[in-house]
């Protein structure tokens, strides 16, 4: 990138190019906007996949654990209920704990993606527990069960003869024998023992209702009473007390393994529990500082993008602040300087730096300064050629001076004498006035210059020039070289006295200057021709005149005043 120029421009070198700086800043700040973006793109998605992480690999997880927990405690609880409970003798038990069970499995079949070596570990532990405690769980409804089974019997039995004496207690008053009231009543007492037997759990108990049960049994035995149907009782209240004296021991072992079982289920329950409580736990806790780090990480990001927008933010104005202050400001500058130069005003033209701004300046100020040397050029010809127009004006008024001037003597030559004498003339005529003519001539000058040589001569001739020309009085008025040692006088509105009177003024004026001569001293004679009708007279006539005149002058002796009167109507 290079402009090549003329008269000393500058170059212009692609480092400080504005075009390739502002490429620059311009390219720099899309690629640093586009880094911005993907950096925040990229931020957002990790931020995403952190949240999708947080909310389905941990808090789903910790509620599937806490529902693990509570489904592993209600199983606990319906063993405990079924223990204590009063559905202990019904046969819904193995129902409820079956449902229980699968649900538990479901929740735990929730769990079974472990996601980390602590979740292995974890629910390891948990299913260490679960097989016996499930096995356990089993066996006590069995035990459960079988106990029910046995005590159901029983107590149907019992309440079957329960009935029966019920309804023979009820016929007693129609009996009227004591030994059937006693045998009923010993009768009654006897199966109250064994329906509360059956419910008997410590063995003293047991032993003391026992003995109740055969005393009773004894002394029912020993009654026969009158009644055909209570008799029919005895064998079936002897059969069912027996069965009870032979079976409740065994009944109350199954009952305490029952319990027992209950114990080892409630404590595989504990474990379990324990195990899914602290799985949960440790799950809430891991979830807690992924939700810490999480909010770390939105906190960075945050921080993150604030910088970079900020530093997008300073990387914009630097970049406005760059193309305000070196190009727009610098081209209102060079134009507000352009435009005051086309104004004519002196102004500078900023010029500093090496870039295209500097350049135009650069080229725009050489421009402007060739242009104020061409006019200074332009101006200085002009001057020239004005002086040498004066110079030639001059040298043409010195020439036409000197065509109209005698070399000698520096007076009006014959030339001269011609056209002033005309134009005098032709104003006579015009105003009618006056116009009187001096012919002059130096007397005996030939001798003269015999005697003292020409160059003598000459400045006899000067002296006598510049004596008459010192002499004239009026404006208008004028003297010349006749020719040879000859002068003439113009005298306009000057009556013939009147240069008749001046023509003796100049005389004695010559004589005056006692310039010797070998007759004596140099003297003049003069002829004067005046007209006042110049209209009816001609220049020459008037010039004959005057020659006349002086001719006379001559003639009379010299150095003397004659006037010319032929011809010439007064
Ligand atoms: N030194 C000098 N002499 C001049 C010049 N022009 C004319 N003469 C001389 O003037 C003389 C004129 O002489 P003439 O015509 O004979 O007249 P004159 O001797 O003056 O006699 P009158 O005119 O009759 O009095 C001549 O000898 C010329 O040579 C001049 O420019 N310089």
């Amino acid at each position: 990138m290079r402009r090549s120029s003329n008269s000393g421009m500058s170059y212009l070198d692609w480092r400080h190019s504005i075009g390739t700086r502002l490429n620059t800043s311009i390219i720099t700040l899309f690629t640093c906007y586009f880094l911005a973006m993907a950096a925040s793109t990229y931020s957002l998605y990790e931020q995403f996949l952190s949240f999708n992480a947080l909310s389905t690999n941990h808090f789903e997880r910790v509620m599937t654990a806490a529902e693990l927990t509570r489904d592993a405690e209600l199983i606990a609880s319906e063993v405990f209920e079924s223990l204590v409970g009063v559905d202990r003798s019904n046969g819904q038990r193995s129902n409820n704990s079956e449902n229980l069970i699968q649900i538990y499995q479901s929740v735990r079949d929730r769990l079974s993606n472990p996601t980390s070596p602590f979740d292995v570990k974890q629910l390891s532990i948990i299913d260490q527990w679960q097989t016996p405690y499930f096995n356990s769980l089993e066996r006590f409804n069995q035990q459960l069960e079988n106990e029910y089974q046995l005590k159901s019997a029983l107590l149907l039995r019992i309440d079957s003869l329960f009935e029966q004496l019920n309804t023979l207690e009820q016929q007693l008053p129609l009996l009227a024998t004591q030994t059937d009231t006693r045998f009923t009543l010993h009768a009654l007492s006897a199966l109250s023992y064994c329906a509360t037997s059956l419910r008997a759990e410590r063995p003293g108990q047991l032993a003391q209702l026992h003995n109740a049960i055969k005393d009773h049994q004894a002394k029912l035995n020993a009654l026969s009473p009158s009644s055909e149907t209570l008799r029919q009782l005895r064998n079936p209240i002897n059969e069912l007390t027996q069965q009870i004296l032979t079976e409740r021991g065994p009944t109350l072992k199954s009952e305490r393994a029952t319990l027992s079982s209950a114990r080892e289920t409630r404590v595989l329950a504990q474990k379990i529990t324990s195990a899914t409580f602290n799985y949960y736990q440790a799950l809430k806790q891991i979830t807690r500082e992924e939700i810490e780090t999480h909010q770390k990480q939105v906190i960075t990001t945050l921080i993150t993008l604030s910088l970079i927008t900020l530093f997008m933010v300073i990387m914009t104005v630097v970049v406005i602040f760059y193309i305000k202050h070196h190009v727009l400001e610098r081209l209102h500058l060079l134009y507000s300087a352009v435009n005051a130069r086309m104004d004519g005003k002196e102004v500078r033209i900023p010029t500093q730096g090496r870039d295209e701004i500097s350049i135009l300046g650069h080229a725009f100020d050489q421009f402007a300064k060739a242009r104020y040397a061409a006019e200074d050029q332009l101006k200085t010809a002009h001057a020239e050629t004005e002086k040498a127009n004066n110079d030639l004006k001059l040298a043409n008024e010195q020439l036409h001076n000197l065509s109209q001037t005698d070399a000698l003597t520096q007076i009006p030559n014959r030339r001269f004498f011609d056209q002033y004498l005309a134009r005098e003339w032709n104003r006579a005529c015009r105003h009618n006035n006056f116009l009187s003519l001096i012919m002059v001539d130096i007397d005996w000058f030939k001798a003269y210059n015999d005697h003292y040589g020409h160059p003598e001569g000459d400045a006899c001739l000067q002296q006598v020039a510049q004596t008459l020309s010192s002499h004239l009085r009026r404006e208008g008025e004028c003297v010349a070289r006749y020719g040879g040692e000859e002068f003439s006088i113009i005298l306009p509105n000057t009556s013939r006295e009147q240069a008749t009177e001046y023509a003796e003024l100049l005389r004695q004026a010559i004589t005056q200057l006692e310039i010797p001569h070998p007759y004596g001293q140099v003297t003049i004679s003069l002829g004067v021709a005046t007209t006042n009708q110049p209209d009816k007279l001609s220049i020459e006539a008037l010039i004959a005149q005057a020659d006349q005149a002086l001719y006379h002058a001559k003639n009379e002796g010299r150095n003397r005043v004659m006037t010319s009167d032929s011809g010439q109507p007064l």
